[in-house]
């Protein structure tokens, strides 16, 4: 079987790419959300992904982005995917992949088994889905907050989509998700950091051995 496919969030300096591609990720996520403490502008995306090494997929993070933000982003930067990490319908979803020609992974929020069926829906429209923990009610991001939800919802499910497991991950749990939930792939922001936005390269490289393994 194909080995796990990681995806390394938050990306803000050229050590962190090389940190990403040296551990053997497949993907380097730049977020463009600006109260998160991973935010990189335009500019700084750009300059990292140059620094990427060929093969090394770059997805640009966005949440309820407009068309004029994601018009600039989708100009300035070369990229490989759109991650969508907000309220955008199936609708939207449709239009971005349209209108920019890459492909879009669209991001659920799960914390319960209600939370599943919106996964069905949404892949009539995305390329990829992204099952992450849904954030507390009071919660300024709505991603990376180092949350994880009960894994054995996703036992036994399947989606007509590829689909990656976020929430909480961390080089301690990572395997034991991938066991308990089947996924081929597995995506991290905060718990590869030193501090909020910081990112730790070992901490890196130990994530990704640890889905692998
Ligand atoms: O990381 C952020 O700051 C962030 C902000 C807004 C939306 C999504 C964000 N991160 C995404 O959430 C997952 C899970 O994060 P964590 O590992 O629990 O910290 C992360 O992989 C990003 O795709």
């Amino acid at each position: 079987m194909a080995e796990v496919r990681v995806k390394i969030c938050g990306l803000r300096t050229v050590a962190d790419v090389d940190a990403v591609a040296a551990a053997g990720a497949g993907y380097a996520g730049f977020n463009f959300f600006a109260p998160s403490p991973r935010f990189v502008t335009v500019e700084a995306a750009r300059a990292l992904a140059l620094a990427a090494p060929p093969g090394l997929c770059k997805v640009a993070l966005v949440v309820d982005a407009d068309d004029a933000t994601l018009d600039a982003i989708v100009a300035g930067v070369p990229l490989d995917m759109l991650q969508l990490h907000g309220h955008e319908s199936v609708a939207r979803v449709a239009e971005i992949r349209a209108r920019y020609g890459l492909p879009v992974m669209k991001v659920i929020g799960v914390a319960g088994e209600a939370d599943l069926a919106a996964l069905t829906e949404i892949s009539l429209a995305a390329d990829q889905l992204l099952i992450d923990a849904k954030p507390p009610k009071d919660a300024v991001l709505p991603g990376g907050n180092g949350l994880a939800f009960d894994w054995r919802l996703l036992v036994g499910r399947k989606w007509l989509k590829p689909w990656m497991l976020a929430g909480g991950l961390t080089p301690g749990n990572v395997a034991e998700a991938v066991r308990l939930t089947g996924a081929r792939q597995v995506d991290v922001a905060s718990g590869v950091e030193s501090a909020p936005g910081v990112k730790d390269a070992a901490r890196i490289a130990d994530f990704v051995r640890a889905a692998q393994g």
